[in-house]
């Protein structure tokens, strides 16, 4: 029996809370953000990709029905053209599925789908999403949203914003709605960050930043109003109902509440208030499963060689959660699982896979059509300068001297040749795995970090260092 299918006492039609004690959470929401009434708590998802959609898409399941206290909409880009070729795929998911056909034509949508199929009408991105439709995952039909193509409109009167862009496209979108939001009275909103992802900052000293620090800075919102949801979640499989878990990190004040108010019967979600490391770990895993497809493809697919690269990964990994984390061993557990899902389903790993394998090339950019934003690419790019830069030596356990953290990581160095420079091919990320000094790197690795001798508080954003950076900028 799948996970996904145990049963519970009194489910609702959707098999979550019933609809009293879902009223209920809404309600403990609701007085939270001191709403009278007669009005509604307002909920918008920014960016509409694969998972954004879902997540807006799981709340309208569970919530929408209670239009009078909660309105939920998604914000996405308007007039993205789709293909004559992306028509005919959809019309054909379309037709093999009767629940959503029969929906389509009951809303009198149906016709305009066969039309573009034909190629007498073209299909925008943001009027396919109304049915349900997201041009990343076009095989998983979501439930009709209410979507929104104007983003003060959007995210003006937002209570809650659930960030759905990739974290390269964080700061410049929260960078206007905090112009908006710079005019609007009463309580501020909280966002809640779905991505993953980081980027390097080396003025006035070199650290990694967030997308919630991101927020913070850009939109001029307090820390303690960002939160971050990560997980090993595969958004189309979260759809489906596959049983899966996430933390929601941040302050006491938010993460608790909305927890409860986000979590289904099918997707547990804990709370932590270890906010910027798990974030920083949503986007370092995205490094590595992108040189796991890389391993696979260049070898046909060894199980010997993936078992290799996972050994110097995980200990590539470890090494850089005990440079920037005080506990780091609390880190582990969410690091590895999320790592082990993106390896086996994840759009980084597929990356890795059609860059071994021909089908892709770097100077394609990061963005792939129908798959969507892969984040690993930037990531590697931010570990790198971090991990590179003369500010931020850690001490060879063999020969005593001061080293940059990157000599002790051949995978991320050989990733930002391959990526980056472009100065190797897929087939490089075979010799960072070669053993060249009768070392165990594993070994290496925990003599350089024991003791929390390699820990650097500087190397992670906090709020001071953060203002600073800006400071700087400016
Ligand atoms: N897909 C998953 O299963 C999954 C699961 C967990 C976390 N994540 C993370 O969540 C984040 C979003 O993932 P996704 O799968 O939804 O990504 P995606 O690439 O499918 O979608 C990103 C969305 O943002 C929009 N966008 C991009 N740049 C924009 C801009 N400048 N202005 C306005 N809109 C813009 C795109 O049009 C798209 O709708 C990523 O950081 C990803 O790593 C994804
Ligand atoms: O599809 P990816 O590679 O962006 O990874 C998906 C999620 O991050 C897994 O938790």
């Amino acid at each position: 029996m799948p996970m996904g299918d145990v049963k519970e006492d009194q489910p609702s039609e959707n098999g979550n809370a019933g609809d009293s004690a879902l009223e209920e959470k809404l309600d403990v929401l609701r007085k939270l953000f001191n709403k009278r009434d007669e009005d509604q708590l307002r909920i918008v998802g920014v960016g509409a990709g694969a998972w954004g959609s879902v997540f807006i898409a799981q709340l309208q399941n569970q919530y929408g029905h209670l239009r009078k206290k909660v309105d939920i909409r998604i914000w996405r880009r308007p007039g993205k053209a789709l293909s004559k070729e992306f028509a005919e795929q959809l019309f054909s998911i379309i037709s093999g599925n009767e629940d959503v056909m029969r929906r389509l034509i009951r809303s009198y949508a149906y016709a305009k789908y066969a039309e573009a199929r034909l190629g007498v009408r073209t299909l925008y991105a943001d009027e396919i999403l109304k049915d349900g439709f997201c041009v990343n995952m076009v095989n998983t039909p979501l439930c009709p949203l209410n979507v929104v193509t104007h983003l003060q409109e959007a995210t003006y009167r937002a209570d809650i914003v659930i960030n759905g862009l990739p974290s390269t496209e964080t700061r410049k979108v929260f960078e206007e709605i905090g112009n908006f939001w710079r005019e609007r009275q009463g309580m501020l909103p909280v966002v809640i960050s779905l991505a993953k992802g980081v980027e390097c900052v080396l003025q006035p000293h070199p650290h990694i930043l967030t997308p919630c620090m991101m927020i913070h800075q850009a939109a001029g919102l307090p820390l303690e109003n960002c939160l971050y949801l990560g997980g090993p979640n595969i958004a189309a499989e979260v759809y489906d109902g596959e049983y899966a878990n996430a933390r929601l990190c941040g302050a006491d004040k938010w993460r608790k509440p909305l927890a409860e108010f986000v979590r289904q019967r099918n997707f547990a979600v804990w709370d932590n208030s270890d906010l910027i490391t798990h974030e920083v770990m949503g986007g370092l895993k995205n490094v590595y499963a992108i040189g796991a497809g890389l391993v696979a493809a260049v070898t046909q697919e060894s199980a010997t060689s993936k078992a290799v690269y996972f050994a110097h990964c995980t200990s590539e990994m470890i090494f850089i959660t005990h440079l920037l984390a005080e506990k780091p061993e609390r880190l582990a557990g969410p690091l590895l699982a999320d790592t082990y899902v993106t390896l086996l389903k994840g759009r980084n790993a597929w990356y890795g896979l059609q860059l071994g394998n021909k089908a892709l090339t770097p100077e394609m950019g990061e963005n792939i059509p129908g798959k969507g934003m892969i984040q690993g690419i930037s990531a590697v790019g931010a570990f790198y300068d971090l991990l590179s830069h003369s500010e931020t030596p850690v001490e060879n356990p063999e020969t005593g001297e001061k080293t940059q953290p990157i000599e002790l990581c051949p995978i991320l160095k050989t990733l930002h040749r391959i990526l980056h420079t472009r100065e190797a091919d897929p087939t490089a990320i075979l010799e960072a795995l070669r053993d060249k000094d009768n070392v165990d790197p594993s070994h290496r690795i925990m003599m350089t970090v024991e003791g929390g001798k390699a820990y650097n508080p500087a190397l992670l954003a906090t709020e001071h260092s953060a203002a600073e950076s800006a400071a700087h900028a400016r």
